[in-house]
């Protein structure tokens, strides 16, 4: 029995030992992720030290994942350092209502919570004690309406201390991935974030290697500026993968200071994405067609004008738009001479619609829709024609799953969505 477990309190919620007197598994201490979203996979990426370059590849693997096409999410734990909106050019506040907080979206659809976007003035510290911000952390778990996501990213703070040990007690990690820079140190804080792994039962998806060299302008010949890289021996003695070495390049400075890391080329972690596709297969499958959904019947609540109105209980007119084989078809406008949050919900059952674009919405409307299997995009504005082609285009992603219509009750369809045969 060790130390720990000798002196234990009957706590397990601050103790990362796997004792046999752990009064709750690891399963129970989670939290339940937010009740609008479903999330597939949940990578955390950490590093034993700051400045390592941990935001930076969180933030390129989600890129990556986004342009094959999967719906990504990264979740800024990094509470105190919180740098991934301004990576990705996102400067405005996150929206919030009775439902939750709403990500925001980076320009190709990557979801993003962080401290930032909650904050006033982005510049405004966060001068708060561990107990809150680990619960901040949770809260970006359970209060977020992350709707379908097929793989997060969990930004971790620097180090093994009180906010890692939320997140992996309170957020089931699929696995982590470990970001490091060629020093003497690395193989001790390599160490140090494997065994808090291994406590953790979460498995280690491999090593990065950051600032590994610079390449020569002229010749090309790589220059191991912090010294002989000792990441393959470190990895060896972990037992763990090399899941790829990034140069220090002002390619990669540039990309992340001008605010376009969506716009940024570089192979160096198309190895590490391979593997997690490969062993953290992310896709919610949709053999009975209800998450792409080919065929539409598309509501968006509007104004006179044509742009989404916010307020669904007092939506006047809805545009209907009618997309067949993906492609829309059709669009007319139905007045809704109707009052009030469940009739309005009423007639659009009625009208057949398959999806809702709006602004604000009532849980009551969501409950009604979301048994008649109708997919809510909720918390969006601007012209009802762009938004609707953002959704088809995939840029703008349901924020609830709904129940499926489309099987009758077979099990394990894969389609992702909230129906009771899953
Ligand atoms: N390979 C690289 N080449 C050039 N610049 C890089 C590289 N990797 C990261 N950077 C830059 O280094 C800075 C620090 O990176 P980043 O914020 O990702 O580190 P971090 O490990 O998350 O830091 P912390 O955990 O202390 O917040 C950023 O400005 C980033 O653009």
């Amino acid at each position: 029995m060790s130390e720990a477990s000798e002196n234990c309190s009957g706590s397990c919620g601050s103790c990362s030992e796997d004792c046999s007197s752990r009064q709750q598994s690891k399963e129970e201490l989670y939290e339940p992720v937010n009740q609008y979203s479903k999330v597939n996979r949940v990578i955390g990426v950490v590093s034993g030290k700051g400045g390592v370059g941990k935001s930076f590849i969180t933030s390129y693997l989600s890129v990556l994942l986004n342009r094959k096409g999967y719906e990504t999410a990264i979740l800024d734990a990094d509470i105190t350092g919180p740098s991934i909106p301004k990576t990705f050019g996102i400067h405005e506040k996150a929206k919030g209502n009775e439902l939750g907080i709403f990500p925001c979206y980076s320009k190709n659809g990557i979801k993003v919570m962080s401290v930032n976007l909650l904050l006033e003035e982005e510049e405004m510290p966060v001068i708060w004690r561990g107990p809150i911000i680990a619960g901040t952390v949770k809260q970006f778990w359970t209060d977020v309406v992350w709707g379908n996501v097929e793989y997060m990213f969990v930004d971790m703070p620097p180090g093994t201390g009180d906010v890692p040990l939320t997140v992996f007690q309170s957020i089931p990690l699929d696995g982590i991935v470990i970001v490091t820079s060629p020093q003497d140190l690395v193989s001790m804080i390599v160490g140090k974030a494997v065994n808090m792994a291994k406590a953790m039962n979460v498995p280690i998806i491999g090593l990065v290697e950051n600032y590994s060299y610079v390449s020569c302008g002229n010749c090309g010949e790589q220059i191991q500026v912090f010294g002989k890289s000792n990441i393959n021996e470190v990895a060896e003695k972990y037992h763990i993968k090399v899941l790829g070495k990034l140069p220090l390049t002002p390619e990669i400075s540039n990309a992340v200071d001008s605010e376009n890391i969506e716009g940024l080329e570089g192979s160096w972690l198309d190895d590490a994405v391979a593997l997690i596709e490969e062993n953290y297969p992310g896709r919610i499958q949709s053999e009975c067609g209800c998450k792409t959904m080919q065929n539409q019947r598309i509501a968006v609540t509007v104004d006179e004008e044509g742009n989404i109105y916010q307020h669904f209980g007092s939506c006047e007119r809805f545009a209907i738009y009618d997309i067949e084989n993906g492609v829309q078809k059709s669009k007319s406008i139905i007045e809704t001479n109707s009052k009030g949050h469940d009739e309005i919900s009423r007639l659009l059952v009625e009208q057949d619609a398959t999806t809702l674009i709006c602004g604000g919405i009532g849980e009551s409307a969501m409950k009604i829709l979301m048994s008649n299997q109708i997919v809510i995009v909720p918390g969006q504005q601007g012209d009802a024609d762009v938004q609707v082609a953002a959704y088809l285009d995939g840029a703008t992603i349901a924020s609830s799953s709904p129940t499926c219509g489309n099987h009758d009750g077979e099990e394990g369809c894969g389609c992702g969505c909230n129906c009771s045969c899953h």
